[in-house]
């Protein structure tokens, strides 16, 4: 018998084909509240394969026979990490095969935050263009300004990249650790979050939501931005007070936002930021196109089928588990 695993995203059907050679798959898909059968599936399977499912111990209670828990995304924030490893359960994600493809949409957000595209968009196509703009319509330079990067990893690194040798902008970021390639090929410094915020011209927040960046830009933080600042959010909405960033907005406290992620995704309709005008949304499309999404599918396919045939997972997050066995089996 093959062991079973559950999918939970739709993926290509040549990876769901490779799936089944190794394994019998569960398919169920991802919602607020997962049905009796996902648990009743859950509860024979080693394997979960796809992104944003919360994976803490109340669900793991509930998974005596899992071995692997696979992301389709770079971001494991769903994932009680301390509690898997405790329990010995591999965890995945898939880094580096996403870099490119985020940093070059985070750009294009910025972008068009500052020369204000989807509303100039919009003004053509209502038929509002009957003369030549006037400066109420002016955008703001992205060329030469100051970014700063609140997480200079693999994704924050690829944006600098982009500022630095295409736009020759000056470099600022706040990690907990330097980036010595940073510093030294694009010339970047690592500073508080306090100078940062006060330097930037566009502040861009890159850094994973944990315990520690929970609500790290809020009231206090945009009071510190200038008043011409840009507001970028890439990593996850809850990094950012929400409600603070709308009354930034609305009380010109910065001049604008340019967002991927959001408190509540999918964003409800009602919600008070959609009212705001100056800021640019969009549908969490960081990694969205068709080869890249391709990759991260075939990565953490790639990751459930060595993690569960005895071989190590190319992209495992917790290490740890693998080397507690290894000990415990000499
Ligand atoms: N919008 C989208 O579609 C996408 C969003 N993402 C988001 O982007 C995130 C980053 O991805 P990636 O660049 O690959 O990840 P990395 O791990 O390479 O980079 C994260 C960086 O954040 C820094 N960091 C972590 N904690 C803090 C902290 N408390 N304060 C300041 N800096 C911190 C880390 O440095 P140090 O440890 O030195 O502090 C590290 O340099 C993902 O976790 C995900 O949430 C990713 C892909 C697509
Ligand atoms: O948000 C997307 C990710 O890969 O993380």
């Amino acid at each position: 018998m093959k062991p079973e695993v559950i999918l939970y995203k739709p993926i290509p059907g040549d990876l769901v084909q490779r799936l089944e050679t190794h394994f019998e798959i569960r398919h169920h898909l991802l919602a607020r509240e997962m049905p009796p059968e996902f648990y009743k599936d859950l509860s024979r399977s080693e394997g979960i394969i796809g992104s944003k499912l919360k994976v803490d111990s109340h669900l793991l209670d509930q998974a005596p026979n899992l071995k692997i828990v696979v992301n389709t995304s770079v971001g494991y924030d769903n994932f009680d990490v301390e509690e898997l490893t405790k329990r010995g359960i591999m965890a995945t994600n898939t880094p580096d095969v996403l870099t490119d493809t985020v940093a070059d949409t985070i750009f294009g957000l910025l972008l068009a935050t500052a020369r204000r595209i989807p509303e100039m968009h919009h003004y053509v196509r209502s038929g509002q263009w009957n003369e030549n703009i006037g400066e109420e319509l002016y955008g703001v330079d992205v060329h030469h300004k100051v970014l700063g990067i609140i997480g200079m990893g693999r994704i924050g690194t690829a944006v600098a990249e982009r500022a630095h040798h295409g736009f020759k902008m000056e470099i600022l970021y706040h990690n907990r650790s330097n980036s010595p390639y940073a510093e030294e090929s694009l010339q970047a410094q690592n500073v508080s979050l306090e100078k940062l915020l006060q330097e930037s011209d566009f502040v861009l927040v890159m850094a994973p939501l944990s315990d520690e960046t929970y609500k790290l830009i809020g009231e206090k933080e945009f009071q510190l931005m200038k008043k011409s600042a840009i507001f970028i959010n890439g990593s996850r909405g809850e990094v950012v007070d929400e409600k603070a960033l709308i009354y930034a907005l609305k009380s010109n406290e910065i001049l604008a936002a340019g967002l991927d992620v959001y408190e509540k995704e999918p964003i409800p309709k009602e919600s008070p930021l959609l009212k705001v005008k100056n800021v640019v949304t969009l549908p969490h499309i960081g990694s969205a196109t068709s080869e890249t999404r391709y990759q991260m599918f075939r990565l953490g396919v790639d990751n459930l089928i060595k993690g569960l045939n005895g071989e190590i997972p190319p992209t495992l997050i917790n290490p740890e588990v693998l080397t507690k066995k290894r000990e415990e089996s000499n």
